[in-house]
């Protein structure tokens, strides 16, 4: 399903994403945290790259879902931490409009929370997010994407296929 409150995509590709993640991981590299709350699913992957590279073993996770493909329903929160955040980094994927942001701080509010990428209206309930995105971006990430056949441009043009 489409939201035509995004115009434009930006296709993350898996290289783009581990590049994006590691440079994150510069700016938290010189903090000791207690371990990783990641927000599922999207913070799962960029959570296990970070640990990774901070050499942290310790995860949990928040289970939050908020959109069906770019449909933005009700908040579901299926499984929650049993501590305030404090000494630990909590990680997203990204933050659109801040809903799910806005709903995990009040869980975490001592958590140290990083996105890969920020929209400008839920940037401000991140501590440190690496790139900035345009509010009416869709953000296409590979775990959502698969590689298909493209026709060559001439057989397009000349005989399409209905
Ligand atoms: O700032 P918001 O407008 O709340 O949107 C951001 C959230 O939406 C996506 O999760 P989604 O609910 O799609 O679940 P998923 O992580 O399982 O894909 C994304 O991973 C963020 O968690
Ligand atoms: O731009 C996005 N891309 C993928 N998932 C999302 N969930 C909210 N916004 C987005
Ligand atoms: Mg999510």
């Amino acid at each position: 399903m489409t939201d035509n409150r995004y115009q434009h995509h930006f296709t993350v590709s898996w290289d783009q994403l581990h590049r994006d993640v590691r440079s994150l991981c510069h700016q938290l590299v010189e903090r000791d945290f207690k371990g990783i709350v990641a927000i599922t699913r999207g913070g799962l992957i960029p959570a296990a790259l970070i640990a990774r590279e901070l050499d942290i073993r310790l995860i949990d996770t928040v289970c939050i879902k908020s959109y069906d493909e770019q449909a933005q329903g009700k908040l579901d929160v299926m499984k929650g931490v049993d501590h305030d955040g404090d000494g630990w980094l909590l990680v997203d994927d990204l933050v659109d409009t801040g809903k799910t942001a806005r709903a995990v701080r009040e869980m975490l509010p001592k958590a140290h929370f990083v996105t890969v990428y920020a929209k400008p209206e839920g940037r401000p309930l991140v501590d440190q997010y690496l790139t900035e995105v345009a509010q009416d971006c869709w953000i296409e990430f590979p775990w959502d994407l698969g590689h298909a056949y493209v026709e060559p441009l001439v057989n397009q043009i000349r005989s399409p296929k209905s």
